[in-house]
């Protein structure tokens, strides 16, 4: 495998009415190429605050006071905004939760998709057009010629996350930041995301962050798993070894949180596939 991301000891804090408070407080971790690395935790574990600090979009409270971040041997702490932005048309790509305030209410999704194209890779508008319509085809969107010329209203909650998607892979990034991405879908269409995700991920040789709490997700799209727990990484692995054999008593804990799985540590998502194999035979 090729590294492609490299964090180490990781401080983030933001500066609050009480003081500088770490919301990060020296992580290390690696995403090879064509790798998901889930973040798991729960509410307030610093797992946004990492996404924030690899994608340089930090709130202006909010700063990366210790370590590095290198991606592909380029380190990006201390970086301007100016080469930041310039890595974040190009090389990484992020997804959130809600597309419909990622989106821009009053330009068709086919001027939205062709301005990345435009500026980054500076296309004509109409070759902007050809690849948009390409791109809309790739994440699964019906009629990508008629659905250009719509607004982001005109379509549905899984429809818009995809056409995020197709917005985030409009410049093929090495790296897909994705946080709580289809946790505002519902389980059918966060299914279908997710396999769309991990299709992606195959065909580019992506590497992938995904920022979630949700377990069951977790099972179905990750290669390794990074625990947090208040700022920290209290376990890392592969995610069978994860989900079989949790080491940390807050990993067990979280398992537990899993809807119909049985308490038995040994029959942890019996029943529910990881990457489609069961659990019980890998
Ligand atoms: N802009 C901010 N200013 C001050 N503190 C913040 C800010 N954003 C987050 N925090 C604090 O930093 C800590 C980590 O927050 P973060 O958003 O990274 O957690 P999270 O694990 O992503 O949680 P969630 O699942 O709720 O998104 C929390 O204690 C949070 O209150």
């Amino acid at each position: 495998m090729e590294r492609l991301l490299q964090v180490e000891n990781l401080v983030t804090q933001y500066k609050t009415a009480e003081g500088m408070f770490s919301a990060v407080k020296g992580i290390s971790f690696t995403v090879e190429k064509g790798e998901t690395v889930c973040i798991v935790g729960e509410s307030g574990s610093g797992k946004s605050a990492t996404a924030l600090s690899i994608m340089g979009l930090l709130p202006a409270n909010g700063k990366i006071t210790e370590g590095s971040i290198r991606l592909k041997d380029d380190e990006l702490v201390g970086k301007t905004e100016e080469q930041l932005q310039q890595i974040r048309g190009n090389e990484i790509s992020m997804i959130f939760q809600e597309p419909m305030t990622a989106l821009n209410p009053v330009f068709t999704i086919g001027f939205q998709i062709r301005e990345p194209l435009m500026i980054h890779l500076n296309m004509s508008k109409k070759e902007a057009t050809l690849v948009s319509i390409e791109l809309l085809k790739k994440v699964g969107i019906p009629n990508p010629k008629e659905k250009i010329k719509q607004f982001p209203h005109e379509l549905s909650g899984g429809m818009r996350q995809r056409v995020m998607i197709a917005i985030a892979l409009a410049c093929e990034p090495s790296l897909l930041i994705a946080d709580e991405p289809t946790t505002a879908l519902d389980v059918t269409i966060q299914s279908q995301i997710l396999d769309l995700i991990d299709d992606l991920k195959e065909q580019m040789g992506m590497g992938v962050v995904f920022v979630t709490h949700d377990m069951g997700v977790v099972a179905e799209i990750a290669d390794r798993v990074m625990v947090m727990y208040a700022g920290e990484v209290v376990e890392m692995g592969d995610v069978h070894r994860i989900f079989n054999h949790p080491q940390h008593s807050y990993t067990k804990g979280l398992l537990a949180a899993v809807p119909n799985v049985d308490d038995d540590s040994k029959n942890w998502l019996q029943g529910v596939n990881i990457h489609g194999k069961s659990s019980a035979s890998s």
